[in-house]
């Protein structure tokens, strides 16, 4: 078992130390889930129980998942079986708001909002509470769920005063919808978590979350480095092999370093072990500013969204 001190990130209103890197159950593993509905949300997959595992293992502490992964079970199960106390781990759930994606409607799980699905959550995951819940994502209306995002909001207050968890915040919110729940809010939103690398600096949404002391988790950081992502020849391909060799490295770690040099934690996942471990060498160096520099000019010369590309390139 590894074991080593991950530098954190402090969470404003709590005081929270979050581990500056996080293990995500989504994308990959929600594949895996969504394709064997043998286990559905109720049981756990034993291949995903056991990449959890190995990712604990390998020395992380901070584990995402969601309600519409599937894998809130698979990750309990393998917190549970680690023998490792609950006190060492960061858990962020999400509510499943409903998804409108490739012209299909995907319905809410909790269509009475994050309420009911935080409840799921613990009673699944045999927690207590959760260091971290958010709305994971703003493509609901009155219509399609039963609240709008100002009650939602207005739940995620009563979760964190009920103390089921002890950071709330919201996933790919946009500067005007921070502004929405800052009119209602008694607390404000702690984390954004959005689609962040070098291809989508999101400059507007990070510099407004640092100005309100939000934190913002970057998912997708690795995007860069795959062609059937962003397409072959892309402008920062040289440089990136340029600066692997200088600082001895692989491509993900020097996107996910340039990530968390820019006072965003990324979020990643693999179910490689080896590349598990490997991740915890972004501690390990740092990007001197010239070459920080450099990867962000060039990466803002070209711009690459992965998800949900309607809802951000809406008109208001
Ligand atoms: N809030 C939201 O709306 C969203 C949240 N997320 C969260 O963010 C997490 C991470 O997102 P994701 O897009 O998967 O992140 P990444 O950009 O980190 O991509 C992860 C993928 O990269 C591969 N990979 C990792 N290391 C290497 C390497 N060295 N060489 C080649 N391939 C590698 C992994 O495959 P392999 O197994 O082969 O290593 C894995 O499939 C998700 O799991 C989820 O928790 C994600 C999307 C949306
Ligand atoms: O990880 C994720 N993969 C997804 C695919 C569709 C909608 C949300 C997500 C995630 O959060």
């Amino acid at each position: 078992m590894e074991s080593r001190k991950i530098p954190t990130f402090s969470l404003s209103r709590s005081g929270d130390r979050i581990p500056a890197i996080g293990f995500g159950s989504g994308t990959k593993q929600k594949r895996l889930k969504h394709s064997d509905l043998r286990y559905g949300m109720k049981h756990a997959h034993p291949a995903l129980v056991q990449t959890f595992k190995e990712a604990i293992d390998a020395g992380f502490r901070h584990l995402d998942t969601a309600e519409c992964y599937l894998t809130r079970i698979d990750v309990g199960t393998a917190v549970e079986q680690s023998g490792i106390d609950r006190s060492e781990f960061w858990i962020t759930d999400k509510w499943d708001q409903g998804w409108l994606m490739d012209g299909k409607v995907f319905k809410s799980r909790s269509p009475s909002g994050p309420y009911e699905s935080i409840k799921k959550c613990l009673e699944l995951m045999h927690l207590s509470h959760l260091n971290l819940f958010l709305i994971h994502g703003p493509y609901f209306t009155k219509e399609t769920c039963n609240v709008t995002v100002e009650e939602a909001w207005k739940q995620m207050e009563q979760i964190y005063e009920e103390g089921l968890a002890d950071n709330i915040g919201v996933s790919n919110f946009d500067v005007p919808l921070l502004k929405r729940v800052f009119k209602v809010c008694k607390y404000k939103p702690q984390v954004d978590q959005i689609e962040y690398h070098l291809y989508l600096q999101q400059k507007e949404i990070v510099d407004f979350c640092k100005k309100n002391d939000i934190l913002v988790e970057a998912f997708s950081p690795l995007t860069p480095m795959f062609s059937d992502r962003v397409g072959k020849n892309r402008p920062l391909n040289d440089i990136i092999a340029r600066l692997c060799k200088k600082y001895n490295v692989e491509p993900n770690l020097l996107l996910l370093r340039w990530v968390y040099q820019s006072g965003v934690l990324p979020l990643t996942t693999s179910s490689n072990p080896q590349r598990m471990k490997y991740t915890f060498k972004i501690f390990d160096f740092e990007l001197e500013p010239e070459d920080f520099n450099e990867l962000q000019r060039i990466g803002q010369t070209f711009h690459y969204r992965g998800f949900f590309e309607n809802y951000f390139e809406r008109k208001e």
